[in-house]
């Protein structure tokens, strides 16, 4: 589809013209059709996912997977395994996958003896590690960490990333500058908030008596002669390839946390799981492929269906921090407006993902969600084996108001059954009765351990993939942060030229 947008295409017409269809709700398509939940489910690499109570039916998934055939993604799929150019604006491949890969032992060789020289005491008692980055270099290590870390006999890992010094104020206030290392990770090492950061908590290294701080420091980056021009001695820097996006970097060197936190072991079955996801990726037909029928889903829903936004919640404490992972990997992969070839798109790409923790969120956004006016899909992520050891009802009725979500958002309750507990009063019935016909979809972990959350992450990645190359988009650049960014180095040095009033305004009320 190369020099063609993918909505010009007759199977995009196809399936649009779906949309104008009439469309069956979520309940009739379920009673209408015994091979419903046989048909959009299915079990990959240890997880469960059920995307049967979308809005799609067999139609849609015959006019989706055509689609994904003229979008070629299976060979896209095969360029991105093998290493091949996929990021054309920036004229790079995305290589993350082969860092799972069965072969990756001397990809992580230099990682793991640093662990081991960490964990074994050549840096002294370390208790502490303060992981300084951002974006990618923060919200995949913070992630596993708070994930997976309670398991783990290493030292306590704080990840600071704001340049709002409070961030690492609270840090180093739980921390002790003796038995503290620091982890300075940005793939670019220029990044002015680790940048930033990194200074302080040197000062404040050598404030608490270290006596030479950067002894104490360990980088990971991608830009190595930067490290070792900044000071960071020789043999505590540990760099990973050019080709290895930030919001695809977990895998690499900017794991460390984990691994300094768990021990080895555990990186390892994280890659273990993702590697597992991966073949599955790599194989399976798009029908009965998990990430591709989310990619699926997720285009049926954004550029076709128009919803702005899916919610993703959490049933699970340890996984709390998953909606701000998938808040970059989706919005700062796919959140594009022109195609790989520079066309303007004619139709929505990524939808603006966001979400929370449950039971938390049923308590706070939920009403929206069930009564509100938007309709948008949500997806649940749970575990079936505790995270606890506590006993009692807490995992059954968390478990049950996960599960319970998903089909009140379906069912709905009507107007004429609200009526009869609402002593025939139909304004209260009215008030109380839910439109129902909302789409959820639900994964479903045995346990969460290494391998499963390496699965679990492989495969929105893979899924945040195959979405974009149905709508003929790259995922792997950012330029849109840069303008941004730009502008930060300009204001913070005084006020420029042709600066508006109201931003100029904003200066002088803040003293800057
Ligand atoms: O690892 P670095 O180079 O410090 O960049 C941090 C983050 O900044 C971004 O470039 C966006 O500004 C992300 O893509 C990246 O993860």
């Amino acid at each position: 589809m190369t020099g063609l947008l993918p909505s010009k295409s007759r199977e995009w017409a196809a399936l649009r013209a779906l949309v104008g269809a009439e469309r069956p709700s979520l309940p009739d398509r379920f009673a209408g059709d015994d091979a419903r939940l046989a048909r959009f489910s299915l079990e990959a690499a240890g997880i469960y996912f059920d995307f049967s109570k979308l809005h799609w039916g067999p139609a849609e998934l015959a006019g989706l997977t055509r689609l994904a055939e003229v979008a070629d993604l299976a060979g896209w799929r095969a360029k991105l395994a093998a290493g091949a150019v996929v990021n054309g604006s920036e004229g790079r491949a995305a290589t993350h996958m082969a860092l799972r890969a069965p072969d990756r032992r001397a990809a992580h060789a230099a990682t793991k003896a640093l662990v081991e020289r960490v964990r074994g005491g050549v840096f002294g008692d370390i208790a502490h590690v303060i992981h300084i980055g951002i974006g990618g270099s923060a919200l995949g290590p913070q992630l596993l960490v708070d994930a997976l870390g309670a398991g783990g006999d290493g030292p306590a890992v704080q990840v600071v990333s704001n340049i709002d010094g409070v961030a690492l104020a609270r840090a180093c206030a739980l921390c002790d500058p003796a038995r503290t290392l620091l982890v300075l990770v940005s793939k670019t090492f220029t990044t002015l908030e680790t940048m930033t950061n990194a200074d302080s908590a040197l000062a404040w290294l050598a404030a608490g008596g270290v006596a030479d701080p950067k002894r104490r420091v360990v980088a990971v980056t991608a830009a190595p002669d930067r490290a070792r021009a900044w000071g960071v001695p020789d043999g505590q820097t540990l760099d990973f390839a050019e080709s290895v996006g930030g919001r695809y970097s977990l895998w690499s060197a900017v794991g460390l946390p984990l691994a300094l936190r768990c021990g080895w072991p555990a990186f390892e079955a994280l890659l273990d799981g993702a590697a597992a996801m991966d073949a599955h990726f790599l194989a399976a037909p798009f029908e009965r492929n998990a990430p591709v029928l989310a990619a699926m889903a997720d285009v049926w829903a954004a550029a076709f269906l128009g919803c702005a936004t899916r919610g993703i919640f959490a049933y699970d404490e340890r996984l709390r921090l998953l909606p701000a992972f998938l808040q970059q990997l989706e919005m700062e992969s796919n959140g594009k407006r022109v195609t790989r070839d520079g066309t303007p798109v004619d139709f929505p790409t990524a939808a603006i993902s966001w979400g929370g923790v449950g039971t938390d969120a049923q308590h706070a956004v939920f009403q929206l969600l069930h009564q509100g006016t938007h309709a948008d899909p949500l997806e649940f992520v749970a575990v079936v084996e505790p995270g606890h050891g506590l006993g009692g009802s807490h995992h059954r009725q968390l478990l049950a108001n996960c599960f319970a979500q998903g089909a009140a958002l379906m069912a709905g309750r009507s107007a004429e059954t609200a009526l009869a507990t609402s002593g025939g009063d139909p304004v209260l019935a009215a008030a109380k009765s839910f439109p129902g016909n909302r789409p959820s979809a639900t994964i479903l972990l045995a346990r969460l351990d290494a391998f499963a959350l390496g699965a679990l992450l492989a495969f929105y990645e893979a899924r945040t993939f195959g979405a974009a190359t149905l709508m003929g988009i790259n995922p792997f650049d950012q330029w849109g942060v840069e303008l941004g960014k730009e502008m930060a180095t300009a204001l913070s040095g005084g006020v420029p030229d042709g600066l508006d009033a109201s931003t100029r305004a904003l200066l002088g009320r803040a003293g800057l």
